[in-house]
């Protein structure tokens, strides 16, 4: 019977074998890349696109497999007639195409995730591999056939255990970066990753179900297997906050998948940025679908007739400018279908033609073409009709549009008619304020009506000229070079000319605001208003979604509290599915039952969760007199957490949340308790970290949506409570607040502020 250390060792071969094969694909590439730029800028233009095409091809490589480095083999699979497959970040077969380590996305993997002692097929055995750098540091053995050998062996062995590695992966300090669980997905996430891409799936799942986590690997996952679809078209993630962008922003990269595009809905638009923020009623309103008709009403006003028609003179002639003409015109322009600043050239063009009869119709003669074409440029350049014909059609940008439409309370108020006086005053702000966050879908649905600025149109049809010319010089590249018998299309000679791998996709998709995107995954889903929604459907017309979020921790007042009523009016009843996530990984069990509680009592509809691990003593309560002494008791728990916590390599993360009035003097009081028990070394290194790098953070609940820490103090739930717009949002934020941490809570609170909230 083998020892435990020599199982190790026997990994440690496979695990060398592995890291070997990676290091001889890296140096091939290294060898390639330099091969391609020694030959520098020498040769035909020809030979010097096709090097540059093939050394971005090197490149990207490269770093896909230098992203793969840490943990790159993670499993074993023992079927019964004694075959192994190793399981890692990436697939690598040994040059003579023996396989050596299975892609965890491959069809082959999926029992390391999905098989259980019931349903197992021919797999007898699961091994977790643990790596510290590239050595084998633990393995540990899940039985799933009771029958085989491999029990007897396991257990003399001492691997023979259940979730180790789970376990290990959830007490680990946090870094403030999410990282990959590819080493130990649950069965229930992986049905979900791996999922069909034609259907919209919504995920829901209480607080640390893995609903990120699961999203993120379903985009891997899609990648992988519809690599040729994707890629070309990408992928976008959708989360709550640039701060939550960037805690997730290791995940995929380190899954070996570079070329994602990762926004916010306030910065989904490009070269426009919301700055300012809408009350909770204001954006609730936005967020309405109503608004979609409110902006086509805008637009729809612009066209109109004038009152006062001018008669122009034209070469000695009054030409009128008629009612009937107009409206003729703009018939023409509407039924043509096109947006608003398109349809108005068919309407300019229309118009004048009518003119020119208007004009020729008064002559006693048959005018020639040269005449009609004279009088015709005399009407386009005159002032009076130019301006009229501005008052008929306005040609209009979004922002424009957006900024008159809210600081025009009267005007607004006739395109909403559903609007009552208040909703109007929420609403109306002078010309020339910021956009907020709320604005951006209602800017959108005006860009998407609106269609192209027209002196923006002009720029970028000379671009699409440029492009095509160079289409043209990739098709006779291939044709001078013979490449094109099946291996290289113009159109892949071009994308690698102009770097169309996922990573550059990624770059063009997001500077695009027309970009339709192969799939979307939109996390935190449930703040999203049916306005948002129908931004991002525009973007994704194929309707492929992973949708995630937690109906119990909605925030906006607009946002969702039941999938089913805002999902079958986005993709019909049959054509989405409702998964649920039901076991907390990162809460211990006392946090998680504490908060399900007090979310049950607020009336909250809560999923149901089990936590993985029991805290003993995980969750404290604290009550003191007044503020003075609250702001005291605050830092000394802040400060004694920090201790524990937090650690100079930069692990440990504890997060303080506060009312927002109070978040300035817990923040003085918690630095000045830091500044006098740490060194200053390490004070210096704490203040100097940026906000969303903070090892100590003092915050709102709005800021650690999707965020998680090691240790969370809540500061006065009451007074948090009170800054919410509705009661139900108050007891969602603090259900948010209360289960960020994965192994303490602390709450502090007055006297005064017990009474007013029972938790
Ligand atoms: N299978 C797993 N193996 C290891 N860790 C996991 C697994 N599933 C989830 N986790 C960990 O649990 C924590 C919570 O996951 P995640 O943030 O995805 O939860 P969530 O459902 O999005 O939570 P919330 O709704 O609170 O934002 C993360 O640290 C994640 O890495």
């Amino acid at each position: 019977m083998s020892s435990y250390a020599e199982q190790l060792r026997e990994e440690q071969q496979a695990v060398d074998r592995a890291y070997g094969r990676l290091d001889d694909l890296r140096a091939q590439m290294w060898q390639r890349l330099d091969t391609v730029r020694a030959a520098g800028s020498h040769g035909s233009p020809t030979q010097r696109t096709e090097r540059d095409s093939f050394a971005t091809m090197y490149e990207n490589r490269l770093t896909q497999l230098r992203a793969v480095e840490d943990r790159l083999v993670f499993g074993r699979l023992d079927a019964s007639n004694g075959e192994r497959h190793y399981i890692g970040r990436i697939g690598l077969s040994s040059e003579d195409h023996e396989p050596i380590l299975t892609d965890w996305r491959a069809d082959a993997a999926r029992p390391f995730y999905e098989a259980t002692p019931s349903n197992h097929g021919d797999i007898v055995m699961r091994r977790h591999i643990t790596l510290s750098f590239r050595e084998v540091v633990g393995v540990e053995d899940e039985v799933l056939d009771v029958h085989s050998e491999q029990v007897g062996q396991a257990s003399s062995a001492g691997t023979l255990t259940g979730e180790g590695a789970l376990l290990a992966s959830l007490s680990t300090r946090r870094t403030g970066k999410m990282t990959d669980i590819v080493a130990t997905i649950q069965a229930e996430q992986d049905r979900i990753i791996r999922s069909d891409l034609n259907r919209a799936i919504v995920v829901q799942g209480g607080p640390g179900t893995g609903k990120t986590a699961v999203a993120l690997h379903r985009a891997a996952y899609l990648l992988y297997t519809h690599r040729r679809t994707l890629e070309r078209s990408g992928v976008l993630v959708v989360g709550p906050s640039s701060t939550f962008l960037h805690y997730i922003d290791q995940v995929l990269p380190s899954l070996g998948e570079t070329g994602v595009v990762s926004r916010t809905i306030a910065d989904l638009i490009p070269g426009v940025t919301a700055t300012a923020a809408d009350s909770p009623h204001a954006a609730k309103l936005k967020g309405d679908k109503r608004m979609a008709h409110v902006v086509s009403n805008a637009i729809a006003a612009r066209i109109r007739v004038p009152a006062n028609l001018p008669t122009v003179p034209i070469s000695g002639i009054q030409v009128p400018m008629l009612a009937s003409d107009i409206e003729q015109a703009q018939a023409d322009a509407k039924r043509t279908r096109q947006p608003h600043n398109k349809a108005r050239e068919t309407f300019i063009r229309s118009m004048l033609a009518s003119m020119q009869m208007r004009y020729a119709e008064q002559l006693d003669y048959t005018p020639d073409q040269a005449e009609l074409n004279r009088a015709m440029s005399l009407l386009r350049m005159n002032e009076k009709v130019r301006k009229t014909l501005n008052l008929c059609w306005l040609p209009m940008t979004g922002p424009w549009l957006i900024d008159q439409l809210f600081a025009r309370p009267e005007r607004l108020r006739s395109y909403a008619p559903w609007m009552s006086d208040e909703d109007v005053k929420a609403l109306a702000r002078p010309k020339g304020s910021p956009l907020t966050r709320s604005d951006i879908p209602l800017l959108d649905e005006a860009m998407d009506l609106l269609g192209p600025d027209p002196k923006l149109q002009a720029r970028s049809s000379a671009a699409a000229a440029r492009e095509a010319a160079e289409e043209q010089y990739a098709k006779d590249t291939l044709a001078a070079t013979g490449l094109g018998q099946g291996i290289v299309t113009s159109q892949m000679l071009l994308d690698q000319m102009n770097g169309d791998d996922g990573e550059l996709v990624a770059q063009r998709a997001a500077s695009d605001r027309e970009w339709t995107y192969g799939h979307i995954v939109v996390d935190e889903a449930q703040e999203l208003t049916a306005m948002d929604w129908r931004m991002l459907i525009r973007r994704c017309p194929s309707r492929s979604f992973t949708i995630v979020g937690d109906v119990a921790q909605t925030s906006a007042l607009g946002g969702t509290r039941r999938w089913e009523k805002m999902m079958n009016r986005l993709f019909g009843e049959t054509r989405w599915d409702l998964n649920e996530l039901t076991i907390n990984y990162r809460n211990p069990q006392e946090v998680s039952e504490l908060a399900s509680r007090f979310a049950q009592n607020e009336g909250l509809y809560i999923s149901t969760v089990n936590a993985v691990r029991r805290i003993p003593d995980s969750v404290t309560h604290h009550v003191v007199d007044d503020e003075d002494s609250l702001l005291a008791r605050v830092a000394d728990e802040a400060t004694a957490l920090a201790n524990q916590f937090v650690s100079d390599d930069g692990t440990g993360r504890i997060a303080i949340i506060c009312p927002q009035g109070l978040i300035a003097p817990v923040r003085n009081a918690v630095r000045q308790q830091l500044s006098a028990t740490l060194d200053p070394a390490q004070y210096q290194r704490l203040i100097d970290q940026s906000e969303w790098d903070e090892q100590v953070s003092v915050c709102g609940t709005e800021t650690v949506k999707g965020l998680e820490f090691d240790a969370v103090v809540v500061v006065e739930p009451g007074r948090i409570s009170d800054d919410a717009a509705s009661r139900l949002v108050a007891a969602s934020d603090l259900y948010v607040a209360m289960t960020r941490p994965t192994q303490r809570l602390v709450i502090v609170r007055t006297k005064a502020d017990e009474k007013s909230l029972t938790i």
